[in-house]
């Protein structure tokens, strides 16, 4: 378990991490998520003793990383793929990575054949691409065996047989109990692979729940009505009934409504009073990226002005605070924009790795919990520096 207890962490003036309080627990993929800049790589390196904090603290397992007996066997991480000397072949590389740390060579054989690297092993990395480099980066974190793992965008670069193959490798290191800690900007992405999310914006704690909770709490779900595509003035009669009952009817472009503030149970009744056949009801829920943009939006650095000038940027709805405050995690608002269609966020159960095979080949692939309140701007630096250790 990965805990965090007040972590902040400043560089001069720049506050990059404030009062960050979280737990990230073993057996399941707990997504780290939050716009560029937000502070994911600085907790990230706190995490792996590789930045002190300003104050607060984070241990694994009980201790900071680096009071931790034979770390590398006990974590593992993929922060930069780049961080690599390209003059050394990918075994090579791996060999020394092990040297250091007393694993013993044959690991370096698994593991690259875990992340399928076995053809390329003897290739100088300088000569990888983007994605092999990802790879190699992968079968480093994995070289110990260790019970902690964390991935910093660990799918960047990667084909799409690649991506499945990361969030097929994230589950079933999970489902083998471990701690595995992920960020990622590709929220369609996060959506398949956590099951658990911990949202920061600027540095601070948005939201500590998980994936369905997170939907469920930044998202207006909506009902899908259709009537006879034959019959336009059966949609009209049905348009002015809902709004009649104080529903908010919007046009679709295949000619469905979504209605927003009745219950579906209200719209059959409403329908059948009208006498209007409907060829579809049904509920939706926004996607995570929908709940994403909505919670973060307001903590945001990086925009670009071409977005704000053709409007891309999100309206605040009504209820929401403007963008320069942070928002408050889990206050659904009505009247959000239209989704598309959404996206299952409950995955189906893990299986554990039959003996005898690869668990890493193909595996098969939540109470409302405590959403921070949006804290006041930074005081002043205090903790103890921990100790220095670089990997
Ligand atoms: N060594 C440093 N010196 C000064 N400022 C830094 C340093 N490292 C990070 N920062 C600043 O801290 C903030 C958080 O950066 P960080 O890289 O942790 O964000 P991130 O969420 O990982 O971003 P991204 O998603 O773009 O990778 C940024 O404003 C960044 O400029």
């Amino acid at each position: 378990m990965i805990e965090a207890a007040g972590l902040t962490k400043r560089y001069g003036a720049k506050t990059a991490v404030y009062n960050l309080s979280f737990q990230v627990r073993p057996g399941t993929v707990t997504g780290f998520l939050g716009p560029n800049g937000s502070g994911k790589s600085t907790t990230m390196r706190m995490i792996l003793g590789l930045d002190q904090p300003t104050a607060g603290h984070v241990t694994i397992g009980g201790y900071p990383y680096n009071k931790l007996p034979n770390a590398p066997r006990q974590v593992g991480a993929l922060l930069d793929a780049k961080a690599v000397h390209g003059g050394r072949t990918a075994r090579s590389h791996l060999l020394s990575l092990a040297q250091l740390s007393g694993i013993p060579a044959r690991r370096v054989d698994e593991v690259l054949g875990v992340v399928g690297l076995q053809d390329v092993a003897k290739r100088r990395s300088k000569g990888f691409s983007l994605g092999m480099g990802q790879r190699l980066g992968i079968a480093a974190a994995l070289l110990g065996d260790p019970q902690v793992l964390l991935f910093d965008e660990p799918v960047n670069g990667l084909d799409p047989e690649g991506i499945l193959w990361v969030r097929n490798l994230m589950k079933t290191l999970a489902s083998e109990g471990r701690t595995v800690f992920v960020s990622s900007h590709l929220m369609s992405e996060m959506a398949l692979t956590a099951e658990h999310l911990i949202v920061i914006g600027r540095g601070q704690l948005l939201a500590d729940m998980s994936v369905r909770d997170f939907i469920a709490h930044n998202s207006a779900g909506f009902a899908r009505v259709r009537t006879p595509d034959s019959e336009p003035q059966q949609r009209e009669k049905l348009t002015a009934a809902l709004t009649e009952a104080g529903g908010q009817v919007l046009p679709e472009q295949d000619g469905g409504l979504r209605v927003t503030g009745l219950a579906l149970p209200q719209i059959s009744d409403l329908a059948h009073g009208a006498d209007v056949r409907l060829w579809e009801l049904s509920p939706h829920q926004a996607s995570l990226e929908e709940a994403y943009m909505r919670m973060t939006q307001g903590a945001v650095d990086y925009r670009s002005t071409a977005d704000q000038r053709a409007g891309f940027q999100e309206p605040v709805p009504p209820g929401m605070m403007p963008p320069q405050q942070m928002p408050v995690p889990g206050q659904g608002q009505p009247g959000w924009y239209a989704p598309p269609p959404p996206q299952a966020p409950v995955q189906p159960p893990v299986q554990p790795p039959v003996a005898n095979q690869n668990p890493y080949a193909a595996p098969m692939a939540p109470p409302a919990p405590p959403i921070a309140p949006a804290p006041p701007a930074a005081p002043a630096p205090t903790a103890p520096p921990m100790d220095k250790d670089a990997r």
